[in-house]
């Protein structure tokens, strides 16, 4: 049994761990579950594959896991970008993203809590892995989203797995100011977006998938919208550094667009505190947040790690959404390819050293937005069939340009 404190952010109370808690029940703040090191931990006893294989790291009594074999995901190393580079592929999960990890860990929790119905705002990948696992868990789902700024596929992917959609007129802040006040003034559903920290408990094992993989990376340069992941990724990391199975944390880097920015313009301008954005704007829909609700989370992990943070535009996301796809092989949706812009822009600033091994969190698949990638350009010919050598010897040969 995994022991520990939930400290809170803002007033620092502190509770011995326990599952029915949230929100701080003193201020209502955010509340970060501080693990006691387990004396017995050992990689060599891990079991399984998946988020699951560090359960002895996760705190919780789970009555029954709500598992779709989430996490395991590969870690592909760079073949024509830079042999430091690796991608740390999130886009590989059951429902394509990231969020899927923390999901089995926040479902499991509320069927083990005995709610039957669970409910999370989204811009589009929380609520389809929080309709999927819901799905399977056999409770029921309401998403809240903002209408029209979702992605098609996530939109899809929610409609099949059976949510009830309820859609605001209004942008993702909205939408998760909305949920927060349900739960803090009806708690009469369980909650599944990142102010719930036990979803961080499972978005932590991404760092120990990399660490058993490559070990220690010098960066790890992660998207932020909600802002809950770059500090799950670190929150993990912090672990395994407390357990003594390494000897430092990775400098976490954080990636915010140029018009959600929040978290990244107070961290490069030295501030304590963000100052939010009413309308935020980029073209990667899942990082499209104004107030984003773990700020102080995300921001005590770029600080403690001595990370940074970095602000891309979005013709530097969708260039490297491209790059990713036409220099590796790999399809990642436009948030996830502002870790890359940012890398990118990391080497050319002198952040990072291009001979340092670094990580990208590409945190979900292509697939999940297909009118960003139809924007990418390519050759598309109209074609007589009876011509079509004629057009492929020409291209070849450069005759057709
Ligand atoms: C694909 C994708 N990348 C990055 C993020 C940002 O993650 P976080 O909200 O944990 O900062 C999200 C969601 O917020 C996402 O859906
Ligand atoms: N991009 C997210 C935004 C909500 O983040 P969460 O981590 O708090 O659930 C999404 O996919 O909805």
């Amino acid at each position: 049994m995994v022991t520990g404190v939930m400290k809170c952010l803002s007033c620092g109370y502190e509770t011995p761990i326990d599952q029915h808690t949230i929100l701080c029940p003193k201020c209502g703040g955010l509340l970060e579950i501080i693990i006691e090191p387990p004396k017995d931990f050992s990689l060599s006893k891990l079991k399984g594959r998946g988020v699951w294989r560090y359960k002895d790291l996760i705190p919780g009594y789970y009555k029954s896991i709500i598992s779709i074999n989430e996490g395991n995901t590969p870690l592909i190393k760079s073949a024509n970008i830079n042999k430091q580079l690796y991608f740390k592929f999130e886009g590989l999960n059951p429902t394509g993203s990231f969020k899927d990890r923390g999901m089995t860990v926040a479902v499991s929790s509320a069927v083990s809590l005995n709610y039957k119905t669970v409910i999370a705002a989204s811009t589009g990948n929380t609520a389809a892995s929080a309709a999927a696992y819901a799905a399977r868990a056999g409770i029921k789902s309401f998403i809240v989203l903002p209408k029209g700024k979702v992605a098609l596929g996530k939109l899809a992917q929610s409609v099949l797995y059976g949510a009830i959609i309820l859609e605001v007129d209004g942008s993702f802040d909205v939408a998760m100011e909305a949920v927060m006040r349900l739960y803090r003034d009806l708690k009469i559903v369980y909650p599944l977006n990142s102010f719930n920290p036990w979803r961080l408990e499972g978005q932590k094992t991404i760092a120990f998938e990399i660490m058993e993989d490559i070990g220690v990376p010098e960066n790890v340069i992660v998207p932020v919208g909600n802002a809950g992941n770059i500090y799950a990724i670190w929150k993990g990391f912090n672990e395994l550094l407390k357990i003594g199975i390494i000897d430092k944390v990775p400098r976490m880097i954080g990636v915010q667009a140029e018009g959600a920015s929040p978290i990244a313009n107070a961290i490069i301008k030295g501030k304590n505190e963000p100052d939010f954005i009413e309308n935020p704007d980029t073209v990667a829909t899942a990082i499209r947040i104004g107030r984003p609700v773990n700020w102080q989370k995300a921001m005590k992990a770029i600080k403690e790690s001595k990370g940074t943070a970095i602000v891309v535009s979005d013709s530097e996301i969708l260039e490297a959404q491209k790059t990713l796809a036409r220099k590796e092989g790999i399809g990642a949706e436009p948030a996830s390819a502002a870790a890359l812009a940012g890398y990118f822009k990391a080497i050319n600033y002198g952040i990072i050293d291009k001979d340092e091994k670094t990580v990208l969190i590409l945190t979900g698949h292509s697939l999940k937005d297909p009118e960003s990638m139809a924007k990418a350009d390519t050759k598309r010919i109209l074609v007589n069939p009876l011509h079509i050598e004629k057009i492929i010897v020409g291209e070849i040969n450069g005759f057709n340009s």
